[in-house]
């Protein structure tokens, strides 16, 4: 008889132990579907006290010897982190064992290197979870799509701060709270400041471009904005225009050149934005995520479910396993991104983007005229203006045409500036506008 198939696991927090009991409650069905039964050979864990629920013949310390065990065939990385995840992942693929991991932070900062790794030892590396959690995202880029010419992604990528986002439009609940709620719902990461402050959307949408464009895109690629700087002006400026705040991640490719980068170029950035409630992404609410995808011969596509928590990126973790236990069962692997369109990466100042600005100002006669004409200086051309209240309270509400960021924000210094400018109140960039 086939000896079953053997899983080492490292990792058993919050996506660990959803994995461990799948594997072990689910065994039958996934060993049927695999072809061969798969067992948990051990669990690779920090504190082995603190997990009284895993038989303790699996618990050990030793991740590096658990992975490089001869008995085991698949690892399953959920520790988190760039370090020791990385190594323990290299001497998995330098032991011949296929990788099954959800860490973005690492596939973002070093996917090239660790896919180099897993080719030559010809064996599988997997992360459908590090991104949008259990929605199938990666797969149909690199699989579904691969035949098509693929224009733009949009995503809610990071179900923390879009919990967060949510909490505080729905219900006006403070950052703080919000915050502490995603945490104990299993959410957040292990520092969350790498969700509020961008990192971790960044990461996803660096796995996202590599793989939509063919092209090797970094965390460090990607501009980055956290939402820390939103604040209940800015929600309510959102909702006064039909709009709604949220974390988007925007991957573009984009032609025809800037200054810096005449041909073809890829865009990446993640920051606040407001979006019309009519747009697809508005109704995303919670820690539900959803992609956005614009292809040349498919049109729009948007995949949508949960982005965060433990069992639902189980879910996506087990379908790696599953696939990359075929694979094995076959001697196949399957093949990984490739990266031959090679496009430059252009820079944030360059990529084309639209402001929502509100301004406190004096209602006198001229005040308009010299504002308008600092947006002209800057090459920047209004959309709409709207002006609220009279005498010293007036705030005027700009929506730009869509201009280089680095024009924009040169804008906004300048009006800062201005003594007709009392104070510039929200700068967010807005998105999908007509
Ligand atoms: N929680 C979520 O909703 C999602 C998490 N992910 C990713 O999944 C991975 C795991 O995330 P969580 O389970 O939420 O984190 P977690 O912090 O709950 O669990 C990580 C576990 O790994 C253990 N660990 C750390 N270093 C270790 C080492 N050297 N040896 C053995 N164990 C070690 C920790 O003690 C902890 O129990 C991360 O890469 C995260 O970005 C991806 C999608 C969703
Ligand atoms: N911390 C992440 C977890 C999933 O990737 C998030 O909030 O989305
Ligand atoms: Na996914």
């Amino acid at each position: 008889m086939n000896r079953p198939l053997k899983v080492a696991l490292l990792g058993c927090g919050t996506v660990g132990s959803a994995v461990l009991r799948a594997l072990q409650e689910q065994a039958d069905d996934l060993g049927a579907r695999v072809g061969r039964a798969v067992e948990v050979a051990g669990v690779a864990v920090r504190r082995p006290a603190h997990h009284p629920d895993v038989p303790a013949d699996l618990l050990t310390t030793d991740a590096h010897g658990l992975v490089t065990r001869d008995d085991v065939d698949l690892v399953v990385e959920v520790i988190g982190g760039i370090e020791p995840a990385r190594s323990l992942m290299l001497a998995a693929f330098e032991a011949g064992k296929s990788v099954v991991s959800a860490n973005k932070a690492l596939l973002a900062e070093d996917g090239v290197a660790l896919h180099a790794a897993a080719a030559k030892a010809g064996v599988d590396l997997y992360y459908e979870a590090a991104v949008a959690g259990a929605i199938p995202i990666l797969r149909p880029l690199r699989e579904s799509l691969v035949g098509d010419q693929l224009s733009r992604i949009v995503g809610i990528v990071n179900g923390t701060t879009n919990y967060i986002l949510s909490r505080m439009a729905e219900t006006g609940a403070g950052f703080g709270e919000a915050l502490a709620e995603a945490t104990e719902l299993g959410y957040a990461e292990a520092d969350p400041t790498a969700d509020v402050d961008g990192f971790d959307a960044a990461a996803k949408a660096a796995i996202l471009a590599s793989l939509a464009f063919h092209t090797p895109v970094s965390a460090a690629d990607v501009h980055r904005e956290g939402i820390s700087t939103v604040t209940a002006t800015d929600v309510a400026r959102a909702a006064e225009i039909g709009c709604t705040v949220k974390l988007l991640a925007i991957c573009e490719r984009v032609a025809n050149g800037s200054p810096t980068h005449p041909g073809d170029s890829v865009a990446v950035r993640v920051h606040p934005a407001m979006i019309p409630t009519t747009h697809p992404l508005a109704s995303v609410g919670g820690a539900f995520n959803a992609v956005f995808v614009e292809a040349e011969a498919a049109g729009q596509l948007m995949f949508y479910g949960q982005g965060a928590g433990g069992e639902p990126t189980a879910s996506a973790v087990l379908g790696d396993l599953v696939a990359v236990a075929r694979n094995r069962l076959a001697g196949a692997a399957g093949q990984g991104p490739s990266g031959y369109a090679d496009l430059a990466v252009r820079p944030m100042a360059e990529t084309p983007t639209r402001y929502h600005v509100s301004l406190d100002v004096a209602d006198k006669p001229g005040v308009l005229a010299a504002v308008a004409q600092e947006f002209a200086q800057h090459g920047v051309s209004i959309s709409t203006v709207r002006q609220t209240g009279r005498g010293d309270a007036a705030t005027l509400v700009i929506v730009t045409h869509s201009a280089p960021d680095a024009a924009l924000s040169a804008t906004i210094a300048a009006l800062r500036e201005m003594a007709a400018v009392r104070g510039v109140t929200s700068v967010l960039r807005v998105e999908g506008l007509q």
